[in-house]
């Protein structure tokens, strides 16, 4: 059963009617399906079946506590790309040797506790990061775990704002500077290298891109194996995208099934650990935002509906012009069905939710935007002093506060008035 459906007119989150999500936590509010996250997780680990591998869940897309437990309890590995979201890892009951930490900007402070804590992998993303980890690894008086972001210059195929494979994004090593990297991490004294890394982008709906991708990545592993450099690990990162609108993603079976077989195909394909980063498709169909309709407002031109949830809540629509389906959580009352603009209160044109949606509503309504498990929370932000809404994980017939609704006060509470010697 799908994690958000009607029944008898009414939207629900597995057995609870999203209506009495609005009424107990107010709106707007993020509502997640605990079935539909556990589920995605393990499509991914079942089709692993037999094989040592490591589904890593990308904490950027969302790093409620909660549900970094619920994949930790699961067997999740985690990749991370700050101090911050190492320290919501622990604070969740993560477990430090499964973690990757990614990133293109490791702090020296980032890097000094991941070591303390013991992290699985460094990908390291170019050769300043890889001396600097050097260096504060052996003041440490420990090794640093390294795998090398390798760039195979691969088109994914996404919004331009999203892809990092190609040549020229910032991210990883160039692919033809990969063999000498490696050579000069080999001679580094506290640095143990393990592996590979690549990602070569987000919200990818066809398998070919990641068959590109991996084909560049086991060059390089001949490459540098008659260098003499063995790998333990080949971390092919995330990426692999969701149903928004009308995309036909390849299932997470059918993605892991076609990258081992081709991996199967390499003389040394099976001695490999595989490690995966999948956010969105883990996270981004099992959350919806539960939103109200405060005013209805027609002008020569368009109709528009103002919610109270905006751009500062869900950006993705005002960014990269992303659909996300927006549904009735009431689809009973039959009212005349229009073009709607479905808008925030923000001072922006650019705040928008959804544009031109036939819909049928009225003032007062609750509409659900859905598919924003991922990338939603954890991209808001307070633009206009808006407090940010409270989180709901449901269960079955129960659903329970992940995060409190923010406070005017908490926004304001790290700021001060006028000290003395400036307020003459
Ligand atoms: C290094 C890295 N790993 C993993 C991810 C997760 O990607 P996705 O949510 O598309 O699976 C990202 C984001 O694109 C990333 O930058
Ligand atoms: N934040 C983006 C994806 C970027 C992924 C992070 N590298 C989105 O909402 O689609």
């Amino acid at each position: 059963m799908e994690a958000f459906h009607y029944r008898q007119h009414r939207l629900l989150a597995e057995d609870v009617a999203l209506a009495d999500i609005a009424e107990r936590f107010g709106t707007p509010t993020w509502v997640y399906s605990k079935a539909a996250i556990a589920s995605a997780f393990d499509e991914f680990a079942g089709a692993a079946a037999g094989r040592r591998v490591l589904v890593c869940y990308a904490l950027k897309a969302n790093s409620n506590l909660a549900i970094i437990d619920l994949l930790a309890r699961r067997g999740a590995g985690f990749d991370i790309v700050s101090g911050g979201e190492l320290e919501r890892v622990l604070a969740a009951g993560g477990d430090a040797s499964r973690i990757v930490f990614s990133g293109v900007g490791k702090s020296r402070t980032e890097m000094q506790r991941a070591l303390e804590i013991g992290v699985r992998c460094f990908n390291v993303e170019s050769e300043s990061e890889l001396r600097r980890l050097d260096e504060v690894a052996g003041a440490l008086g420990r090794r640093a775990p390294v795998s090398l972001r390798v760039n195979p210059d691969v088109d994914a195929g996404t919004h331009p704002y999203i892809s990092t494979g190609l040549r020229e994004n910032k991210f990883g090593i160039a692919h033809e500077e990969a063999l000498r990297v490696y050579r000069l991490a080999a001679s580094l004294p506290n640095l143990d290298v393990l592996g590979i890394d690549c990602h070569i982008g987000s919200q990818i709906t066809t398998i070919e891109p990641f068959l590109a991708a991996l084909d560049k990545v086991l060059e390089l592993v001949d490459s540098l194996a008659a260098a003499g450099i063995a790998l333990k690990h080949l971390d092919l990162g995330g990426g692999l995208g969701i149903r928004y609108d009308d995309e036909t993603p390849p299932s997470r079976a059918a993605l892991l099934q076609a990258v081992f077989e081709r991996l199967d195909r390499h003389p040394r394909g099976r001695e490999f650990e595989v490690l995966f980063e999948f956010g969105r498709s883990i996270v981004g169909n099992a959350g919806v935002l539960l939103t109200r309709v405060e005013y209805l407002k027609t002008n020569a031109d368009r109709h528009f509906a103002i919610v109270d949830a905006a751009m500062n809540d869900l950006m993705r629509p005002s960014l990269y012009e992303a659909w996300h389906d927006v549904l009735p959580v009431d689809a009973s009352a039959p009212r005349e069905a229009a073009a709607w603009d479905v808008v925030g209160p923000v001072c922006e044109s650019g705040d928008w939710l959804a544009r031109g949606r036939r819909l049928a509503i009225g003032e007062g309504d609750l509409l659900a935007i859905m598919s924003a498990g991922a990338y939603g929370m954890a991209m808001s932000s307070n633009y206009n002093t808006r407090p940010r809404g409270a989180e709901v994980l449901v269960s079955g017939d129960k659903a329970v506060l992940v995060r409190e609704r923010e406070r005017v006060e908490d926004l304001f509470a790290h700021e001060r008035r006028l000290p003395d010697p400036l307020a003459g």
